[in-house]
């Protein structure tokens, strides 16, 4: 039976957000409000990874597109301020569209989607920030997502775009407060669910002044079968006294949560993808005919060198799977870390941020960081095993979960860049998973030959180009 990926909020579910110069040909980006490049293993590779911004910005197809300026999209200063620290230079697409529509008055609700790395963080973060009257201090904007990493990541770019302001802000995430903590009187508080829940429960979190309510990943944070019944009883201890505007982004929103949505954010402004539309191009898919799983642990060692160009991360579907592996992996002499949820706190924020950091080139995980985590070196990603949904409905048979698939390799290729992904399959009930998704995405997985390091090599190299 599949285990289950459990946040620290006990459901399951599966610093920061990139300055980016919008010139071309920017060698590979720095993290953000820290301009230098980083990386340099990668500007020394023979594998040129190059970013082109400001092509990308002006091709209407492109998800980065916009006619617009920061300027025009009607920003207080002290944000454009923060935006252009950052090194943002021209909205993307979903910002351009989103934050005209989130920024009226009187405000509206927003159900927004967007392919994986195309800037919504900034979008609702820039939203949470103009509506916050910084001479009161009370909580006035809360953020939900689905992983503590996730959490510590969109507050990352609460605090960078909101440099030239006076927020305040706090975490409701697990083993973050001291347990007597009585009261929390920062603006803005990003969180997850079950943390928030027991806060406002509290009264920790004074509800009266909150205005901004906002979901990040929010198909997973309705879902039923995971996070709903937490987030549920957040939205059901806002004020009553007012309307708060509720923002509901992600880059996938299944049918099964869509009109939940519609009823959780009545009256929203939608924007929405076609479903052709929904991974990025610039994320090219592979796969590789493994003999047997055995033989997966084989080909992943023999791939090690590859990972390491750039920054990799590996999904498991087990928690077990991630820890044997890179186990096996480090005793064989490679360096590898892995994260997942039954891990504590501490431990998991020190083993992202190395990542981060990219002082660890190669990340074994479960589905826990398989949204929303925005780590530009990344330019690799493998499905070890491919993500199945009875990892969150036990009942489902074996089929293979589109959404996770989409959130997983979209950490690559974030913002335009280039990035890759491979998935192992190993039998023909694997193959047939992995059907489904290529027909579910309608884009092609080509397959790469698992005993030749050569063509592997050479295909990733232009894949990257
Ligand atoms: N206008 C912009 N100009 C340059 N870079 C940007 C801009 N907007 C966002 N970015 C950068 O693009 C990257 C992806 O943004 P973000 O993490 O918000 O994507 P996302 O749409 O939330 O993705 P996901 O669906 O995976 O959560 C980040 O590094 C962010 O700093």
């Amino acid at each position: 039976m599949a285990s289950l990926e459990k946040d620290e909020d006990g459901f399951y579910t599966p610093v920061t957000s990139a300055a980016v110069a919008s010139t071309s040909t920017d060698p590979v980006p720095a993290e953000s409000g820290d301009k230098k490049p980083v990386n340099s293993d990668l500007i020394d590779s023979t594998f040129e990874v190059t970013v082109t911004l400001a092509d990308q910005q002006v091709d209407p197809n492109s998800p980065l597109y916009s006619v617009k300026t920061f300027e025009e999209l009607g920003l207080h200063q002290d944000l454009l301020k923060g935006i252009y620290d950052m090194g943002f230079s021209k909205p993307s697409k979903i910002q351009e569209r989103a934050l005209p529509l989130l920024l009226a008055n009187p405000p509206t609700n927003m159900i927004g989607q967007s392919q994986s790395g195309t800037g919504k963080t900034a979008a609702f973060v820039l939203t949470m920030l103009s509506r916050v009257d910084f001479t009161i201090n009370k909580p006035q904007a809360l953020c939900l997502a689905p992983s503590r990493e996730l959490a510590r990541q969109i507050m990352s770019v609460v605090t960078a775009m909101g440099k030239f302001t006076n927020v305040q802000t706090e975490y409701a995430i697990k083993e973050n407060l001291p347990r007597n903590a009585t009261q929390i009187t920062a603006h803005i508080i990003v969180g997850t669910p079950g943390t928030m829940a027991d806060l406002l429960r509290r009264k920790v979190i004074d509800q009266s002044e909150i205005k901004v309510f906002v979901l990040d990943e929010a198909d997973n944070m309705l879902d039923q079968d995971g996070l709903g019944d937490q987030t549920l009883r957040v939205k059901n201890m806002l004020p009553r006294t007012h309307p708060v505007q509720i923002i509901l982004f992600s880059a996938t929103f299944p049918d099964h949560v869509r009109a939940y949505s519609s009823k959780f954010a009545p009256n929203a402004n939608k924007i929405e993808l076609q479903k052709e539309e929904l991974s990025v191009d610039s994320i090219r898919q592979f796969y590789m005919d493994c003999k047997n799983a055995e033989h997966k642990y084989d080909i992943l060692v023999s791939l090690y060198q590859l990972l390491t160009i750039g920054q990799s991360i590996i999904f498991c579907q087990h928690r077990h799977t991630a820890d044997k592996i890179s186990a096996r992996m480090t005793a064989e002499g490679h360096k590898v870390a892995s994260l997942h949820g039954a891990k504590d706190a501490a431990e998991r924020d020190a083993i992202i941020d190395r990542f981060r950091e990219g002082r660890d080139k190669v990340l074994i995980t479960t589905n826990v960081i398989a949204r929303g985590i925005d780590i530009l070196q990344v330019n690799m990603v493998v499905n070890y095993d491919l993500p199945l949904m009875n990892e969150r409905d036990k009942s489902a048979e074996e089929r293979p979960d589109v959404e996770t698939y989409i959130h997983r390799i979209g950490r690559t290729g974030r913002f335009g860049r280039k990035g890759i992904s491979i998935n192992f399959v190993h039998d023909k009930k694997t193959w047939l998973q992995m059907e489904q998704i290529e027909k579910a995405l309608g884009r092609k997985i080509i397959r790469i030959e698992t005993n030749d390091l050569d063509e592997m090599e050479d295909k990733m190299k232009k894949a990257l180009k």
